[in-house]
């Protein structure tokens, strides 16, 4: 069976290439990154290292890679016989891998191929609708009924820590043993079919994703928004501060407050899901930086994504939201230089003021109570920043 996946990075090659070689795909990785697809032609295979196993080594062989850029035949050939499609480029990069795919459908259409599952694996809400939507919009593009009989566009949930590392003075890909990678069950090519081993299969995704996306990744976020400001770098320092962790907790029982009033979880199976998060982010002997968390920070303060939309969906149940609040008006405060979202989000500020930036960017109505308390913690964070 052939597997092409987009994005050759941490979680391409770490999580979802580890799962589609146990499935028994041979994979080709399409990239933009010449060194990547190099070392991957070059060893035939690569090496991932099992954090909580003492960084026992698993090889992932049966593997091969192009570029996007300079062999776009060889990836359209590559789509064209893969038995399945999936990507981890982020989000933002969707669009951007939408014309490749594409001609790749077209070719698969033309040849009379079988219908394809398409499968995003990106933080994002309903992530392989998006990549479909991009398809959609291309100029000249398929139409949706045309789309549809070609291709399926299952919604995932993605969860693992896959962490960049060395070994004997080699970059290699870290990764922890706990992960959880949901796929909706319904939307697949054949939904009685289950392309990935050791996936959840559901028709529910909505719940899965909201639990992961607003608590783990909510409270990552947080954790390293709030730790930028006090001058932490690596966020396993901040926690390693019991205060700042006791706080990260706080937030993370903010949306799980919310999840539970929308879903009915059980109060402890949120609590404790919350606990395992917070020891899987201080698992002994990991590193991991600030900037790479708080990485995007226009995409991660969208209203559908990990801070303002649990917060504004407790503002809505009446609930309390203050840390979260807090968590959106310390990520106006990130900055990176290597991150272009920081200085688009800074510029904003200056000319627009930081009222205008925070509707802008969160599309939270200036006026509200949300508004004014994020306002308001903005201010005191300035301060400590
Ligand atoms: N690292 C992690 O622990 C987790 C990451 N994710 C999600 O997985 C996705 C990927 O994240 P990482 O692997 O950490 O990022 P990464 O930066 O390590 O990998 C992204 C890869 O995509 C490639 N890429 C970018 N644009 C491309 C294009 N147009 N065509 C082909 N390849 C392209 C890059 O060259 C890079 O190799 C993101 O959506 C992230 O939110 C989700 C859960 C965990
Ligand atoms: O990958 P993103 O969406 O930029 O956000 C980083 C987040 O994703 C992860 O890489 C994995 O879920 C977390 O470490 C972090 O919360």
């Amino acid at each position: 069976m052939q597997a092409v996946h987009f994005g050759a990075g941490s979680i391409g090659r770490g999580f979802i290439g580890d799962l589609l070689h146990d499935s028994g795909y041979e994979i080709t990785f399409v990239d933009v990154d010449p060194a990547i697809i190099a070392q991957i032609n070059r060893d035939k295979a690569y090496d991932l290292y099992l954090i909580e196993q003492n960084y026992l080594r698993k090889t992932i062989d049966h593997v091969s890679a192009v570029s996007s850029i300079t062999q776009e035949q060889e990836t359209v050939a590559a789509l064209a016989n893969a038995d399945i499609i999936t990507t981890s480029v982020w989000a933002d990069n969707l669009p951007r891998i939408a014309p490749v795919l594409l001609k790749g459908l077209r070719a698969r259409q033309e040849a009379g191929k079988s219908k394809v599952n398409i499968l995003a694996f990106e933080n994002a809400m309903f992530n392989s609708d998006i990549l479909k939507k991009s398809i959609l919009e291309l100029e000249g593009s398929l139409s949706e009924k045309e789309l549809e009989e070609i291709a399926s566009f299952p919604n995932t949930a993605v969860d693992r820590m896959v962490l960049e590392g060395k070994q004997e003075g080699k970059a290699v890909i870290n990764i922890g043993q706990d992960y959880e990678l949901v796929i909706e069950q319904n939307k697949l090519a054949e939904p009685g079919m289950k392309p990935i081993r050791n996936a959840v299969y559901t028709d529910n995704l909505q719940k899965f994703l909201e639990r992961k996306l607003y608590i783990i990744n909510c409270g990552h976020a947080w954790a390293g928004y709030i730790g930028h400001v006090y001058g932490y770098e690596i966020i396993q320092d901040v926690f390693h501060h019991d205060t700042l962790v006791q706080e990260v907790r706080e937030t993370m029982l903010e949306s799980a407050s919310m999840l539970e009033r929308k879903y009915g979880f059980s109060n402890q199976e949120l609590v404790e899901y919350v606990d395992f998060a917070i020891a899987r982010f201080q698992t002994p002997g990991i590193v991991d930086t600030i900037n790479r968390v708080c990485r995007s920070p226009i995409r991660k303060l969208q209203a559908d994504d990990r801070l303002v939309a649990p917060c504004l969906q407790c503002e809505e149940y009446g609930l309390k939201n203050s840390r979260l609040q807090q968590g959106i008006a310390a990520a106006f405060l990130f900055r990176n230089d290597a991150d272009s979202q920081c200085e688009e989000l800074r510029l904003y500020v200056e000319e627009h003021g930081i009222g205008a930036a925070i509707t802008h960017y969160t599309g939270i109505p200036a006026a509200t109570q949300l508004h004014e308390g994020i306002l308001k913690h903005y201010e005191e964070l300035y301060r400590t920043a």
